[in-house]
């Protein structure tokens, strides 16, 4: 929670550690007077100042560019000061020390972590989905994800939801105007085609959530988790995935004891691969704290490849595996070692593939599928970046739109809930862009991103 979003706040807006430039920004609803105080003459909006920054003494603490944007037309909203000097740590806490003391008078304290952004949601410069997608683009580790996370701020993922959530609030209008003449109930839904419009408004929902699904796989990546006995060469396929020996491989049985992270991506996809330690009954206190982890692993992946040796695919794990992993995650079984069998295995089961960490065969099958399993389609990029709660948020709304359908589809049917399950599915629309959203809510969001930001 901000301190206050009156306050005038201030802080290094550049990356920690040295660069080229390194910009101080303040923001605040006047911020005439300390501008004043801090250039030594009044700045001219939207304009570039070549001048020095100086300490209280008059002493030069460095010489860079002022920016000034006066409200409303700044990123904030409010006035927003911007000194742009050089890029050293040294100078960047001289240069913000200098500013607090400055606006000592006017209430200038360090700025929270994305509360330069928060104020842009307050003042409405962005709504809540575009504010998390400047968020996201900072954060992006795949140029796809990048591309995503632009597109969500230019505003192309809030503007499917307001259009798709007008279309909810008309038809919404027009049954709240039935209710008031009863005598017209009946007819309503014939008269008006509501439901072939409730359905069209479906589909379009539909669509939504399956790109904002992929647009969330790629925000979010996957879990993806190695597991299986001893020595079946877990660790061996995470360095063949990565692509280097991040993990330790012996042909000893208990090689790996705590679990390996390694992130990498596929098709833009972050894949954080968990190498972990292999299943078995063992009196050694060490790897069988290690294989707790496992099992720890096993229960929050996202995906699960089940690894055995080809040349004696046991069974017994499955249905331990089975019974400890969450009842959605997919199980892949990988037959390893493949290349020691006489010939290549043919017409496989579902769901299980043959591969060699040694010589790679195999893997790029073992590639496809993940990310099938994942509900990711190869090539079907999504058109933004999502988080997890606008998924939900979807998936709410589009539970809402199911039970409106069910109302619909009676003979005695009730309009005053139809319109009630209406609303219900506005409001969690409303949720991703912020024109629902509680106090709390904003408070994580914005908590989580950098300081400056
Ligand atoms: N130096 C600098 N670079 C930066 C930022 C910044 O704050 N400072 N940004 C910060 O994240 C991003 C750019 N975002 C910005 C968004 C809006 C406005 C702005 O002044 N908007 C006004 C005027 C628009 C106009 O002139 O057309 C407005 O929306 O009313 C400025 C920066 C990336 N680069
Ligand atoms: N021929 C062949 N050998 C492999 C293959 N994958 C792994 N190995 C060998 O199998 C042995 C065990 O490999 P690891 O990757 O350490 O196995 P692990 O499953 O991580 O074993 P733990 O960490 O003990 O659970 C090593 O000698 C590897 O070189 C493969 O695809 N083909
Ligand atoms: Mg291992």
């Amino acid at each position: 929670m901000a301190a206050s979003d009156l306050d005038p706040i201030a802080a290094i807006a550049t990356a920690p550690g040295r660069g080229g430039i390194g910009v101080v920004r303040i923001s605040g609803q006047d911020l005439r007077a300390l501008a004043r105080t801090l250039l030594g003459r009044a700045p001219t909006p939207r304009h570039a100042h070549f001048l020095p920054f100086n300490d209280a003494q008059g002493a030069a603490i460095d010489e860079g560019i002022a920016l000034f944007f006066d409200a409303p037309r700044s990123y904030t909203g409010e006035d927003v000061l911007e000194l742009q000097g050089h890029g050293g740590p040294a100078v960047l806490r001289r240069l913000l020390a200098r500013c607090l003391e400055a606006g000592r008078e006017q209430g200038l304290r360090l700025a929270e972590p994305g509360e330069f952004t928060r104020r842009a949601f307050l003042n409405e410069r962005l709504d809540l989905a575009q504010a998390e997608a400047v968020a996201d683009l900072i954060e992006a580790s795949s140029e796809a994800a990048a591309r995503g996370a632009i597109a969500s701020l230019s505003g192309k993922f809030s503007g499917e939801i307001n259009a798709l959530a007008e279309r909810i609030i008309q038809l919404r209008l027009l049954v709240e105007a039935t209710l008031d003449f009863p005598e017209e109930e009946i007819d309503f839904l014939e008269k008006y085609q509501a439901r072939g419009t409730l359905a069209g408004i479906t589909a379009t929902l539909d669509t939504l959530l399956a790109q904002t699904r992929q647009g969330a796989i790629l925000r979010e990546g996957l879990h993806v988790v190695l597991a299986g006995r001893p020595n079946v060469g877990k660790s061996s396929l995470l360095n063949a995935l990565a692509g280097e020996d991040v993990a330790i491989v012996t042909d000893i049985a208990g090689t790996t004891r705590d679990k390996v992270v390694q992130q990498i991506h596929l098709d833009g996809v972050p894949l954080h691969i968990v190498d972990t330690a292999g299943l078995r009954e063992t009196a050694d206190t060490v790897e069988r704290l290690g294989i707790s982890r496992s099992w720890a692993e096993i229960e929050k992946a996202d995906v699960i490849l089940h690894l055995r040796d080809a040349r004696e695919p046991d069974v017994a794990l499955d249905a331990e595996i089975a019974a400890r992993r969450h009842p959605r995650t997919p199980v892949l079984a990988v037959l390893n070692k493949a290349d020691l069998l006489a010939e290549w295995p043919q017409d496989l089961p579902q769901d299980t593939l043959a591969v060699s960490a040694r010589n790679g065969q195999g893997l790029d099958a073992l590639r496809t599928t993940l990310l099938g399993l994942a509900g990711w389609t190869p090539g079907g990029e999504s058109p933004w970046l999502a988080r997890a709660r606008h998924v939900r948020a979807l998936e709410l709304a589009r539970e809402h739109l199911t039970v409106a359908e069910q109302h619909a589809a009676q003979d005695d049917r009730v309009l005053d809930l139809f319109a009630e399950e209406l609303r219900l599915a506005h409001e969690a629309l409303g949720e991703i862009t912020g024109q629902f959203s509680s106090d709390d809510m904003l408070g994580r969001i914005f908590s989580s991103f950098c300081i400056g930001k």
